[in-house]
């Protein structure tokens, strides 16, 4: 199975280059001005035109208003837009139907009620983004470098697509791909040198060790691509033209 890599935070094109040479497949492009990785909407456009179709793209947003998500669906026309903020099921629904965007729920976790709260927005969602609940005194409710308890995740199969982030770097990412059934992986201070400042070395490395993972198999992962799979199937299988299949 190939495991889903967004690196997040990107602010330089040489950035977006080395996540497409190394095998990355989403750029994530931060547009939240208490970030250090913060972007301006114009600078993420110019970002995005520079992975010609090749990398998603995926601006991040806090309990954006309407005014910046009809700008992002305008002028960005991402892959997905990732929700970091407080968002509500219904906001979640309101910002999918409103401008067709795809959207990706970030959820802080810090316990099992926090996995409750996520499958409640799944059926809304194209992807789930698990992330560590950020600290009482942070100033951002993500990109903080911190990992959670990745045993909370044991038996989690919110029957969507999933992300693991939250303090992964190129010699943990490895241990969390064994570990988790995740089905994409997203990484901000781990590929930096300082905040907000990437490391085009860790960059590369992250996503070697994403891949090596992949070539040697990731059976927990499998397992559960196999079951939503099996979910999706129908009973009764039917040709294509309507008739009962042999
Ligand atoms: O990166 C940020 O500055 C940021 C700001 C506000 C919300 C989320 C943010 N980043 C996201 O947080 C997670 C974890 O990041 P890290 O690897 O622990 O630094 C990741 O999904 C980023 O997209």
């Amino acid at each position: 199975m190939r495991t889903e890599i967004k690196i997040c935070g990107l602010s330089k094109r040489e950035e977006i280059d080395a996540v497409m040479e190394a095998g990355g497949d989403l750029v994530g492009f931060v547009l939240f001005e208490k970030s250090p990785r913060n972007v301006s909407l114009g600078h993420a456009a110019a970002l995005a035109g520079r992975t010609c179709g090749k990398l998603g793209v995926v601006p991040l947003t806090v309990n954006a208003s309407d005014e910046l998500v009809a700008r992002i669906a305008e002028d960005l026309r991402p892959d997905l837009i990732q929700l970091h903020g407080s968002e509500s099921v219904e906001r979640v629904r309101e910002i999918r139907s409103r401008w067709n965007l795809r959207v990706m729920k970030a959820i802080g976790v810090a316990g099992p009620k926090d996995l409750e709260a996520a499958r409640a927005y799944a059926p809304f969602v194209e992807r789930l983004l698990l992330d560590a609940k950020p600290p009482k005194d942070a100033t951002r409710p993500g990109g903080n470098g911190a990992p959670f308890d990745w045993s909370l995740l044991d038996g989690f199969d919110p029957g969507v697509p999933w992300m693991l982030s939250g303090g992964l770097t190129p010699e943990t990412v490895t241990e969390a791909l064994s570990r988790t059934a995740a089905s994409g992986i997203d990484v901000s201070s781990g590929v930096e040198s300082a905040p907000g400042v990437k490391d085009l070395g860790r960059i590369r490395s992250f996503i070697g060790a994403v891949r090596d993972a992949d070539r040697h198999g990731r059976p927990l992962a499998a397992a559960a691509l196999a079951r939503s799979l099996r979910v999706r199937e129908p009973a009764n299988p039917t040709t294509a033209s309507g008739s009962r299949a042999a």
